[in-house]
């Protein structure tokens, strides 16, 4: 639910710039990666691993080649991200742009490289999951859909027997994106429409590495539309964008919508 809670209320200054362009915009499109997450408690992707896979690339673990060497691995990091995600909650930024879509006057359109339902529970409706989505079981053979509900150890273990396909008996995988994998259908050109149809683009949270999705700032700043990154750090977008806030996600986004 996107009612604003006591500490929806954010102190921090929003850049002039920044609250110009949101004000005059009548179509935003809002850009997310794993940092619109980290206030929530979901390790961002080059963050911390969970102690268990800190040994592991997560590229290797997020890609066939490691599902192919060792499924029971690969299931078990994401068993365990399942779990988590469920037991957290969306944070103030994630409220922030579902108050903003839901208060009228401005479309608010959210692409994003979350596996995490976080969006969708803090009220908002996605357009895109460009990477796919944690919780869209699927059969990694046939294809088939997995309804049941996945065994989640209440500990994380390293190794875990992926649930078997009630089609075909063969193995059970994530309905995420996985590095070489395809995007899912329409869901890039989805979020491309959406940023060259906005008189402004936020990026939130992403360190903006990954292809094809990080080169969607540069395309829409090529239209003529403004770009603003809300990040506390500096990334390979930051010399690219209109204006850059540096702050955090949960504290920046209340702020903005206020
Ligand atoms: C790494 C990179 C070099 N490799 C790629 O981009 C590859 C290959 C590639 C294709 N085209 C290219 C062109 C050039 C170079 C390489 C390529 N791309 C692909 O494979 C894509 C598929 C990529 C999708 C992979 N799946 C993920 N996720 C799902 C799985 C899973 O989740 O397990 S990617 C995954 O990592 C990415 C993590 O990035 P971020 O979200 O940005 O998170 P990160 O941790 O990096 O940064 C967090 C940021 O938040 C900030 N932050 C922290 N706290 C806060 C806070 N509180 N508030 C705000 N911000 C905060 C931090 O400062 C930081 O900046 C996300 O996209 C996430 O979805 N597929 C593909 O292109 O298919 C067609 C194709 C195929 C083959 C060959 C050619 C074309």
């Amino acid at each position: 639910n996107s009612a604003p809670q006591p500490t929806d209320v954010s102190p921090i200054e929003v850049p002039t710039a920044v609250r110009e362009a949101a004000r005059a915009a009548r179509r935003v499109t809002v850009l997310t990666g794993a940092g619109m997450s980290a206030e929530s408690g979901v390790p961002t992707f080059r963050g911390a691993k969970g102690g268990l896979w800190e040994e592991f690339d997560p590229m290797t673990l997020a890609s066939q080649r490691g599902w192919d060497a060792d499924p029971d691995l690969v299931w078990a990091w994401y068993a365990w991200r399942i779990g988590l995600v469920r037991a957290l909650e969306p944070n103030a930024g994630h409220r922030a742009l579902a108050r903003w879509a839901n208060g009228g006057g401005v479309e608010v359109r959210i692409a994003t490289q979350n596996v995490d339902d976080l969006h969708e529970r803090a009220g908002s409706e996605v357009l895109a999951h460009v990477h796919g989505d944690l919780f869209a079981l699927r059969c990694s053979v046939c294809g088939a859909p997995f309804e049941d509900e996945p065994e989640i150890p209440a500990e994380p273990v390293q190794r875990l027997e992926p649930p078997l396909c009630g089609e075909c008996g063969e193995y059970v995988r994530p309905g995420v994106v996985w590095f070489g994998g395809m995007l899912p259908e329409g869901a890039f050109d989805a979020a491309l429409d959406a940023c060259l149809d906005a008189d402004l683009v936020l990026v939130v949270g992403t360190s903006g590495i990954v292809y094809p999705f990080a080169s969607l700032p540069d395309i829409a700043r090529g239209h003529g539309v403004t770009v603003v990154e809300i990040n506390p750090e500096d990334t390979d977008l930051s010399s690219g964008v209109d204006h850059v806030w540096r702050a955090t996600a949960a504290t920046a986004l209340p702020a903005l919508v206020e």
